[in-house]
C-alpha cells in the first residue's frame, strides 16, 4: 500500500471514529501516524517523484512572498477539460501590475508553468513577490505542480492566499487544507513548548497552564507512538494534540498570511463589504486598480520588516538607503547587510539616536547580538572598523 493510501485509511478511521474521552488517546495514536505520512510524503527521496522539491528561484531583496491560489479548473466544477474562455483567480495580473516584472495573464487556466519573481519596491525595501501556477485540489498529495507549488510557498515569508470574489467561500478553506498538509501553519505562532531528547532517564512532562484542549495521557502515547521513551517535556501554553505532534515532527512553518479577494469590480458592494470584514482579507480588483496599494501596505505591514539608517563618521545618516531586516534582527544582521565580512571580526556597535538605544538620542555602545529597533541609526564607522583599530573606536 501506497503512502496516499495509508494517509486515506487512517483519515477514513479518523472520521469513523467518535471524539470522546474513551477514544482519544486512540485518535491521538491516528493523529501521530498521519503526521508522519505526510511527512513522508514530502521527502525527496519517495517513489512518487521529486517532492518537497519548490521551484528554483533565488531568493532575492529584504522578504519573500509567495502567491498562491487555485486553477480554474477547480474553481468551477462544469469545466472538466483545460478552459479556453475562463478566466484564472488573476495571480499573473497582480504581478504585472504591481512590479516591472510581467508575467503572462490570459484567460485560460495553467497559463502560468513555472515560479516568476518580481519585486515590489516599498519604504526603501525590496520585497521579492513570486507568481506561482494554480493548483488543483490534492495538490499536496502530489497533483499537477501542486506540490512544487505548496513547497516554494514554504519558503516565503508571508503567503497570498488569492481568491475569486466572484467564486464560492470554498475555495479559501480547502487551500488552507493543502497548505496544512505540507506543514505550513498559517497565522499562528510555533507553539510554546520546549522538547529535548535525551538518552536515558524515561520522560518528565511539566506543564506550566493547566491543559484543557490534550493531556498528559495523549502525549504520553503520542511519544510512544514515536518510539520515543527518554525525553523532557514542557509546556508554557494551553496546546492542542495537534500543536503537541507538530512540535514533535519539527519541520513545521509558522507563516503569517493574507487572503486576497481579486475581481471585486464583478461582485455587489455587500459581497464585497462582507469579505472586507473578514479578518485578514483584503479585496482588491487589479482590473481596475482598486486598492491595490492598500494590499502593498498590509504586506509591509505582516513582514514586520525593520528600517535601519547607517550613519558615517561625522555625516548625517543616510536616509535614502536604509537595511531592512526581520523583526527580531540583531547588529550582526547590520553587519551582514552592509557587509558579509564584517561580522566575524565584530567588537561592538553604536547604535545612534535609536528607540531600542537605552540612552537615546546619545549613541550608545552595543553588541552582536543586540536587536535593533525600526529607524535606528547604526553608527557605519563603528561597523568598518572591524575590530581593527580601537583607537578610532573610541574617538567617535
Ligand atoms: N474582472 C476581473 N478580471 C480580472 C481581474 N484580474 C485579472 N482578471 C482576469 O482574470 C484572468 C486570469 O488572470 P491571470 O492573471 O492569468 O490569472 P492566474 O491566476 O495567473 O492564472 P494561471 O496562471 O492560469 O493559474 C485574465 O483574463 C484577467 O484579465 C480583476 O480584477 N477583475
Ligand atoms: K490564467
Ligand atoms: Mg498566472
Amino acid at each position: 500500500m501506497g503512502v496516499v493510501e495509508k494517509i486515506k485509511e487512517i483519515e477514513e478511521e479518523m472520521a469513523r471514529t467518535q471524539k470522546n474521552k474513551a477514544t482519544e488517546y486512540h485518535l491521538g495514536l491516528l493523529k501521530a501516524k498521519l503526521a508522519r505520512y505526510r511527512a513522508q510524503l514530502l521527502e525527496p527521496a519517495s517513489k512518487s517523484g521529486p517532492a518537497g522539491v519548490g521551484f528554483d528561484v533565488q531568493k532575492s531583496g529584504d522578504a519573500r512572498v509567495a502567491l498562491i491560489g487555485f486553477a480554474l479548473r477547480f474553481l468551477d466544477d462544469s469545466i472538466s477539460e483545460p478552459s479556453l474562455s475562463f478566466p484564472s483567480v488573476g495571480k499573473s495580473t497582480l504581478l504585472s501590475k504591481t512590479t516591472h516584472t510581467a508575467s503572462e495573464v490570459a484567460s485560460y487556466e495553467f497559463t502560468t508553468l513555472t515560479a516568476i519573481p518580481g519585486v515590489i519596491e516599498y519604504q526603501g525595501a525590496r520585497i521579492q513577490l513570486l507568481d506561482l501556477p494554480g493548483i488543483v485540489e490534492g495538490a499536496s498529495q502530489g497533483r499537477g505542480r501542486g506540490r512544487q507549488v505548496v513547497s516554494t510557498a514554504k519558503t516565503a515569508d508571508l503567503i497570498l492566499i488569492m481568491l475569486d470574489a466572484t467564486k464560492s467561500e470554498e475555495q479559501r478553506r480547502l487551500l488552507e487544507i493543502e497548505l496544512d498538509a505540507v506543514g505550513i501553519r498559517l497565522n499562528k505562532h510555533k507553539p510554546d513548548i520546549v522538547f529535548k531528547r535525551r538518552t536515558t532517564g524515561g520522560i518528565t512532562f511539566n506543564s506550566t497552564v493547566k491543559l484543557t484542549q490534550t493531556d498528559e495521557k495523549t502525549i504520553r502515547t503520542i511519544l510512544a507512538g514515536y518510539k520515543l521513551h527518554n525525553c523532557d517535556v514542557m509546556i508554557r501554553e494551553d496546546i492542542t494534540t495537534d500543536d503537541f505532534i507538530d512540535v514533535l515532527i519539527g519541520t513545521r512553518k509558522y507563516i503569517p498570511c493574507l487572503y486576497v479577494y481579486n475581481k471585486i469590480d464583478s461582485i455587489s458592494l455587500e459581497q464585497m463589504d462582507k469579505l472586507a470584514r473578514t479578518p485578514n482579507t483584503i479585496v482588491i480588483s487589479c482590473e481596475m486598480d482598486l486598492n491595490l496599494d492598500y494590499l502593498i501596505e498590509r504586506m509591509w505591514a505582516e513582514l514586520a520588516l525593520v528600517k535601519v539608517y547607517t550613519k558615517k563618521r561625522g555625516a548625517h545618516p543616510d536616509l535614502s538607503d536604509p537595511i531592512c531586516l526581520r523583526k527580531g534582527a540583531t547588529i550582526e544582521d547590520v553587519c551582514n547587510g552592509v557587509h558579509r565580512s564584517l561580522a566575524p571580526n565584530f567588537r561592538y556597535g553604536l547604535v545612534w539616536w535609536g528607540k531600542s538605544s537605552k540612552f537615546s538620542p546619545h549613541a550608545q555602545k552595543v553588541s552582536l547580538q543586540h536587536q535593533v529597533q525600526d529607524e535606528d541609526v547604526v553608527s557605519r564607522s563603528m561597523i568598518e572598523l572591524n575590530g581593527q583599530s580601537r583607537m578610532k573606536a573610541t574617538s567617535i
